[in-house]
């Protein structure tokens, strides 16, 4: 079943340049979906149109089959609980005022998610690695590492069906950024993942599909395995040539 689904999305920030030219993009539930793309190429462009912030000039974008309805309260309350962000840099993303236990909880609270709050934010501290202890201490003890944890869980407490992420391992140190791709590999396992990304090496690592964006557009997409093997387009190539060598994770 497609979980999340691009029709056709045009997209302008102004009258005389288009930014995303008919993109139609499919990520299948339970699939971990890799976009790919230069810097400039419109990867954040694409998270806003389905993070709602910003509208498709053309096209549609539907999620479990419907069209975003993100003038209906009570859908964009579902929707936001639905799908979770993670973004590039855990430093500004984190309030430095607020211990982790509440920066983690702030999705239940905002959302209105009922339950034990504390207990489920210890869930989510276990679920990336963390001690629940850490829940009483500030983000500022944390490594760049740990702190993409803690934003990870805050993403997965209210047990999103999508998990979006965008350059989530990108500020992070190269053994670091290993740790935390396999971190994105185990919890894909139990959600659907939309991994953003310029680099094509950590996606291949990653991701079961993989979809290409050059310029707006995407101009390949399909199985990691069959891209990898075979890439019909000649940016692709291009993009494959650039990955250093890491057998560690090929
Ligand atoms: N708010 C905006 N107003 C006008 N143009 C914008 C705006 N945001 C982005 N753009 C332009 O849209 C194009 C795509 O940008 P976008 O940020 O989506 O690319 P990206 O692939 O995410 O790149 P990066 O990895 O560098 O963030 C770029 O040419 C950019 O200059």
């Amino acid at each position: 079943m497609s979980l999340l689904e691009l029709r056709n999305v045009d997209f302008s920030y102004s009258a005389n340049r288009q930014i995303l030219h008919d993109i139609n993009l499919t990520v299948t539930a339970g699939r971990s979906v890799g976009l790919v793309g230069e810097s400039g190429s419109g990867k954040s462009t694409i998270i806003k149109q389905v993070l709602g912030l910003a509208r498709p000039t053309s096209g549609d974008i539907l999620f479990e089959g419907a069209p975003l309805d993100l003038g209906r309260r009570s859908f964009l309350r579902g929707y936001r609980r639905s799908v979770q962000p993670v973004y590039q840099d855990p430093y500004s993303s984190l309030d430095p005022r607020q211990k982790v236990g509440s920066i983690i909880a702030e999705p239940l609270r905002a959302l209105g998610i009922p339950g034990d709050r504390s207990q489920k934010v210890a869930e989510a501290l276990a679920s990336v690695g963390l001690p629940a202890d850490a829940a009483d201490r500030y983000p500022h003890a944390f490594s760049g590492g740990q702190r993409q944890r803690i934003a990870i869980a805050r993403a997965i407490v209210p047990g999103p069906k999508l998990l979006l992420a965008d350059e989530a391992v990108s500020a992070l140190d190269l053994s670091t950024r290993v740790l935390i791709v396999d971190l994105f590999k185990e919890l894909a396992a139990s959600m659907t993942l939309l991994f953003v990304s310029h680099d094509i090496g950590v996606v291949a690592a990653l991701c079961d599909d993989i979809m290409i964006l050059d310029r707006g557009r995407i101009v390949e997409s399909g199985p990691t395995a069959g891209i990898l093997a075979n890439p019909q387009h000649g940016y692709t190539r291009k993009l494959l040539g650039s990955i250093p060598r890491m057998p560690a994770w090929m």
